[in-house]
């Protein structure tokens, strides 16, 4: 059967006749005015075409046939007091107002989304924690290590001699032979009287032209933070 183009009809009833198979698209491609149609006790099966979600349908009745499968949501689909679909087997989805059942094949995705949400929450807290504890140890780490710095906090040593040059020169009476202790690998050391005589000082004086003075220099700066001296 062949209908031409029928722009203009706007209701088409085919309701309680024994057509079966699919809604033919003809609906579609030449019925593009069509406002109701009631395709009810047709028998008509298979997925609910999507193109009645295209035309300016305004009422749908599909009661009492075959269809199955997923339901559109759109165009006269949005409107649950504009369609009817009493009696079709194994419908699923639609808007939320039709209270039809889940699609199967969208059901996985939600749950594999929600899984993966459910899966990522203790993994996220287990890393939070693990920052956490980190963060506290090292709080805990530099605390010790302040405490344990002998520059800073021992009570003895509480202090850091501050001396220009000009200090050590008088001190040592102009680095003087007389005053000269010994020499090390890199250096030469002379005894040396700070505080109008208060305070004996031995001064090492480095002679960085050596290769390896400034190595051996910073070396001994690093041992001499752990030990103490009496005369340093
Ligand atoms: N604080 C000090 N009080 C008294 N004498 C010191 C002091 N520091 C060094 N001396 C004397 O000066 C000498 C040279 O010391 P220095 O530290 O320059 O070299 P070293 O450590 O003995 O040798 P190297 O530089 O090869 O390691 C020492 O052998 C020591 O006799």
């Amino acid at each position: 059967m062949e209908i031409g183009p029928l722009n203009n009809l706007g209701k088409l009833d085919v309701s309680n006749n024994m057509l079966s198979g699919k809604i033919p698209s003809i609906i579609y491609s030449s019925l593009r005015g069509l406002e109701k149609l009631d395709l009810s006790r047709t028998n008509f099966s298979g997925q609910n075409p999507r193109f009645l979600q295209q035309i300016s349908l305004k009422k749908l009745n599909l009661s009492l046939n075959q269809f199955e499968g997923q339901f559109p949501t759109e165009g006269v689909f949005s409107n649950a007091t504009a369609i009817s679909i009493t009696v079709n087997k194994n419908l699923c989805g639609g808007i939320p107002e039709l209270k039809l059942p889940t699609c199967p094949n969208t059901e996985p995705k939600g749950r594999d989304k929600s899984s993966s949400i459910k899966l990522m929450i203790p993994l996220l807290s287990g890393l939070l924690a693990q920052v956490l504890i980190m963060y506290l140890v090292i709080i805990f780490r530099l605390k010790k290590a302040k405490k344990e710095s002998p520059l800073i906090s021992s009570p003895t040593w509480g202090f850091l001699l501050r001396v220009t040059h000009e200090n050590l020169f008088s001190a040592t009476n102009g680095f003087s032979s007389a005053n000269f202790i010994g020499n090390g690998s890199f250096s030469s050391i002379y005894e040396g009287v700070l505080d109008l005589g208060e305070r004996l000082v031995a001064v090492k004086v480095i002679n960085i032209d050596q290769r390896g003075a400034f190595k051996s220099f910073m070396s001994e700066c690093e041992a001499l933070r752990n030990i103490r001296h009496r005369n340093h």
